[in-house]
């Protein structure tokens, strides 16, 4: 039997019961309605992901879940696809979910549902066989600091901050902004950023190892500026990219058995395409 990779392991999603619970998570987020999730796909195979809703500092409405969702179908699909930016609009990231959205689902049951469905849609961010980074500009709080962990990398403009205030509102992260908090700076730094809800500025976030780059100084340049920073990692036929990238999501996800199998059928597959063979007579050329 064939090993799934892992951005094909959301099949369980489609089962009778998680369908069912996706109809009323459908219907109850229609009604914390405001602002977009944008999405424009350049011809160089870079993406643009924007949240857009900035009088509430682009914080995550019901509807906003739902848009995501159908922009994830969409990258999912995209054969030629090799970056996307995740970014916020009018410099600024997210203020995390839509306050007035979580006053109205208080119940254990309500709770579930919803970490469910948003760690589902980070976990789906994270696989996409794409080179993903979140471009930090403003605020990244609460399920906004833990959407940047479902990012490859991560960005930030100077006077930008980010913050897992979650012990500030009551909570713990949901989205799966802990575990992976812990996967990219470690269990120690993890803690004292959870437990202090410490305030992190470009420059602690690079100490820390959060982020790995700081951006000019120049709001109005920063998305052509990550633009530019993303391009020296997707420079490649889309199909090397993907594989690169499908490669690295087994590493991270699976046991080494397992990761070492799917790293050599995409080498199998790859080996004799059309992309590869041209690539390697190139190499053979320049030698
Ligand atoms: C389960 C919840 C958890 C998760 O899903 O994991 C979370 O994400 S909890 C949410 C965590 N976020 C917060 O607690 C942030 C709350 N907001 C703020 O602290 C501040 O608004 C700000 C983001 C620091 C910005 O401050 P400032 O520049 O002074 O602007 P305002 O405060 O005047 O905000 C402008 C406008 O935006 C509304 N706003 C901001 N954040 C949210 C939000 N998360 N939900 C709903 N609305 C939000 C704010 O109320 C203002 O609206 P008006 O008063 O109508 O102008």
């Amino acid at each position: 039997m064939k090993t799934k990779l892992p951005h094909q392991c959301t099949a369980p999603i489609h089962s009778a019961i998680q369908r069912f619970q996706e109809n009323g998570i459908k219907e109850r987020y229609q009604r914390y309605s405001g602002g977009s999730v944008d999405l424009s796909k350049g011809e160089d195979g870079i993406a643009v992901l924007t949240l857009n809703n900035p009088a509430r500092m682009n914080a995550l409405t019901g509807t906003m879940g739902l848009e995501l969702d159908d922009r994830l179908n969409e990258l999912e699909e995209w054969t030629a696809g090799k970056g996307l930016i995740v970014r916020g609009a009018n410099n600024t990231f997210c203020s995390g979910t839509d306050l007035n959205s979580i006053t109205v689902m208080r119940s254990s049951e309500d709770g579930l549902e919803f970490v469910t469905h948003t760690q589902r849609m980070t976990t789906r961010l994270k696989r996409l066989p794409f080179i993903s980074v979140a471009l930090v500009q403003g605020k990244a709080l609460g399920a906004g600091a833990e959407l940047i962990t479902a990012c490859d990398f991560r960005l930030m403009t100077p006077g930008s901050e980010i913050c897992f205030l979650h012990k500030q509102v009551g909570i713990v992260p949901g989205w799966g902004g802990g575990a992976r908090l812990v996967q990219i700076v470690g269990g120690q730094q993890s803690l004292k950023l959870l437990s202090g809800a410490l305030r992190m500025d470009p420059v602690k976030a690079l100490n820390a190892g959060l982020i790995d780059d700081i951006l000019p100084p120049d709001e109005d340049r920063a998305l052509e500026e990550a633009h530019h920073w993303l391009s020296q990692y997707t420079n490649a036929p889309a199909e090397i990219i993907q594989g690169l990238k499908k490669v690295i999501s087994a590493g991270r996800e699976l046991s080494i058995e397992e990761a070492l199998k799917i790293e050599r059928n995409i080498f199998g597959t790859m080996w004799s395409s059309p992309v590869s063979l041209q690539a390697l007579a190139q190499a053979i050329k320049r030698k």
